[in-house]
């Protein structure tokens, strides 16, 4: 049963991240085919995994619905994958949607009132919700209770629908844009942070056994280096030298396998791709070194200001490449050695 409930929810959950905005639908397959289904499966956030297993065992031990869960962090690191394990852990359904994808009140007042009990609803990119729908939530997370709207104008009428106890699981790539009062709903919050080359290697080294890939050790120290501290971004780059050694190799993972492969896809000692050079050549050479504001890098490399400040910009930072300031981001030395510039005097500090 629970393994037949499993296999439901995976395919489900294929089948909907198939159906994902912007997404390349066959990259979105071949990353669903390496989620890890269970907890014990999920590699590193060792914390978050002890702590969400201690959520879990508690809520099965009273037979209920888990707490509210939100995952914060950048993307790629696992809060999709660790929503889906949540259902399935408690062996419950999954419903998922994104903020963006509701865009009226009434949209959620639907998809919240046809849950089951127990149901997993997954709300990505919870900090885009419109504000109606948000408060709407916020009802529903506490009370488990919404307001059916029936009517328009003065004759319309509010019914209230009592819900079953469910779980909210909501992701966001910018947990400081989410409401307090909404924030506050959540009984669980865990942030993801960027993965240890060690747990990648791990990462690569699952992922190669599911695709029956011979990957060789050297293979996945060099790769696991070059992701970005990012599972999605190593699985990538594992199944495009796989392109490499098939196509051009001996179909061997090696070292000189992955070397070459991440050569054709300008993929850097630091794993840099093309978008992250392009902002630290924009900010070293185009604006001096900053201060500059985010709207302006993001015009000058042709991105949306999301996309610079949640897909570039957290890796940048950790790495000591750039510094936000309250006037802007700046260059640190390391960028400017990173992109073999000499580094000007005085540079990294506010007033450099
Ligand atoms: N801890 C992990 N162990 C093994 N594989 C992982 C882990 N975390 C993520 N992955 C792999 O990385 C891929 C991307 O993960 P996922 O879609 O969950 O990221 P996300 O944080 O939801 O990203 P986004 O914010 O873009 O939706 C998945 O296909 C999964 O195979």
């Amino acid at each position: 049963m629970a393994d037949d409930h499993e296999e439901l929810v995976t395919e489900r959950f294929a089948a909907e991240s198939l159906v994902r905005s912007g997404a390349d639908d066959l990259e979105r397959a071949a990353e669903a085919a390496l989620r890890p289904r269970r907890l014990d499966e999920f590699v590193g956030q060792r914390v978050v995994r002890d702590q969400l297993s201690l959520v879990l065992d508690a809520a099965r031990g009273r037979g209920k619905a888990p707490d509210h869960v939100l995952l914060s962090g950048p993307p790629g690191l696992g809060k999709t994958t660790l929503a889906m394990i949540i259902a399935a852990e408690m062996g419950a359904p999954l419903r998922v949607t994104s903020g963006p994808a509701i865009q009226h009140a009434g949209d959620l007042a639907a998809v919240l009132s046809s849950l089951e009990e127990g149901e997993v609803l997954f709300l990505d990119e919870i900090h885009r919700l419109a504000r109606p729908a948000e408060e709407l939530l916020y009802m529903a997370m506490e009370d488990f209770r919404v307001d059916v709207i029936v009517g328009k104008g003065a004759g319309a009428s509010a019914i209230p629908l009592t819900l079953p106890p469910f779980t909210v699981v909501g992701a966001t790539t910018r947990a400081g844009l989410l409401p307090a009062p909404l924030r506050d709903r959540f009984g669980f919050t865990a942030h993801l942070d960027f993965y240890s080359s060690d747990e990648l290697e791990r990462v690569l080294v699952r992922s190669a056994g599911l695709l029956g890939v011979p990957l060789d050790h050297t293979a996945a120290a060099e790769l696991a280096s070059r992701s970005r501290g990012t599972p999605r971004i190593a699985n990538r780059l594992l199944r495009r030298v796989r392109d490499w050694a098939e196509v051009r190799g001996d179909g061997t993972l090696s070292l000189v396998a992955a070397r070459a492969a991440l050569e054709v896809y300008e993929v850097d000692d630091l794993g840099l791709d093309r978008l992250d050079r392009a902002v630290l050549t924009a900010l070293c050479t185009r604006f001096g070194g900053g201060p500059v504001g985010l709207t302006t890098l993001a015009v000058a490399v042709g991105e949306e200001p999301e996309t610079v400040e949640t897909v570039a910009e957290p890796f940048l930072v950790r790495e000591g490449l750039v510094g936000r300031t309250p006037r802007g981001r700046i260059a640190l030395p390391a960028a400017w050695t990173h992109l073999g510039l000499e580094v000007p005097h005085g540079s990294g500090t506010l007033f450099g």
